[in-house]
């Protein structure tokens, strides 16, 4: 006799974004509801959806405060075992941003995997109800992971992901690693883990959001927009600098400045691939990193904003801090290069 299985209980978390967005008269905005967006798509077998509705906008207006909501409702959902995994849908614009909050503080071995789309619900050619589709597969059938984005086929992880096409299909990807796994044919197919640190605590509820700013340097560049961030009580800081890291000798005296006053200092870069890198002075990351800034490894502006966010709200005492931060941004290495290096020492 044939078993029958349960199906699996996935809950959709809806908060917007183009995979929600109508025409609204002059441009396409958020706004359909996760029972909407749902039923534009097919549903593996096997899977059965609840749905939370909780934001309903596009997704460069997301906020910290709003993230934090997102982290919350992701723990309340989980704290039913019944629950074998989530799905978010989320505006690709800051997708990474909200993805990478969720798995630095993600201590659940179920995935919560974000989606969404480049076209707009309803579209003849819509991208949003396969990446639906393939995300509630993931969902259903992956473990020990953290949190997920699925893409136009491809399975990649939280960290390191950033959006890489404004308008194509294929929004995503980590220009410095490979995605984990991709989907077809009815199967997923996971190639590797990510490497993620230790969990942070979730903040506290009402906890104060802190500022912290993004600045980014160029060939004509003065600290004056540093300075501003910190006259607007920034807590927090990334310059984007060039090249593997770096910026100008009066950068330097403005990062060692905010350093001093208990500022926390990231560098990361705009060139898109690759780490950053301790090679070049005369105002490069050799003296960046002596004024006390920490460089973001293969981490992106928005994601470098993340991690600093991260450790201001975590509780470790300001002096800790820094320290955190790398914690935070060096995702250890996987197995095999450990060994390799090991070797090579
Ligand atoms: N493709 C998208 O989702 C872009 C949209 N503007 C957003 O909410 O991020």
């Amino acid at each position: 006799m044939e078993r029958i299985r349960a199906p699996k209980r996935i809950t959709l978390i809806s908060t917007g974004g183009t995979i929600a967005s109508r025409w609204q008269g002059t441009g396409y905005a958020a706004d359909a509801g996760g029972d909407t967006v749902l039923a534009s798509a097919a549903v593996p077998d096997g899977v059965a959806v609840e749905v939370v509705d909780l934001f309903n906008v596009n997704s460069s207006r997301m906020t910290s405060e709003r993230q934090l909501t997102l982290l919350r409702t992701v723990r309340e959902v989980l704290a039913d075992p019944a629950v074998d995994g989530i799905v978010v849908t989320h505006g690709t614009d800051t997708l990474e941003e909200s993805a990478f909050l969720l798995d630095l503080h993600h201590d659940d071995p179920r995935p919560v995997v974000f989606t969404g789309a480049q076209k707009p619900l309803g579209a003849a050619d819509g991208d949003g109800p396969g990446n639906m589709y393939d995300a509630l597969q993931v969902a259903a059938s992956v473990s020990d992971l953290g949190v997920l984005v699925v893409f136009d086929g491809r399975v990649h992880a939280a960290r390191g992901t950033v959006k890489t096409q404004t308008l194509a299909a294929n929004a995503f990807a980590d220009p410095s690693a490979g995605p984990l796994g991709r989907l077809g044919f009815g199967r997923v197919d996971i190639r590797s883990a990510p490497q993620r640190p230790a969990p942070l605590p979730v903040p506290a509820d009402g906890a104060l959001i802190p500022r912290v700013d993004v600045v980014m340097h160029h060939s004509d560049a003065d600290p004056a927009l540093f300075e501003a961030a910190l006259a607007a009580g920034a807590q927090g800081i990334v310059l984007v600098a060039t090249g593997a890291g770096n910026a100008t000798p009066e950068f330097v005296d403005a990062v060692s400045a905010a350093v001093r006053r208990g500022v926390l200092v990231a560098v990361s870069t705009r060139v898109q691939a690759g780490p950053l890198a301790e090679i070049y002075t005369g105002g490069g990351a050799v003296d960046l990193v002596a004024a006390g800034a920490v460089l973001s490894g293969t981490l992106r502006a928005g994601q470098t904003r993340i991690a600093v966010l991260a450790a201001l709200l975590s509780d470790a005492a300001p002096a800790a801090r820094p320290d955190l931060l790398r914690r935070l941004i060096a995702a250890p290495l996987p197995q095999d290069d450990a060994a390799d290096a090991d070797k090579a020492a």
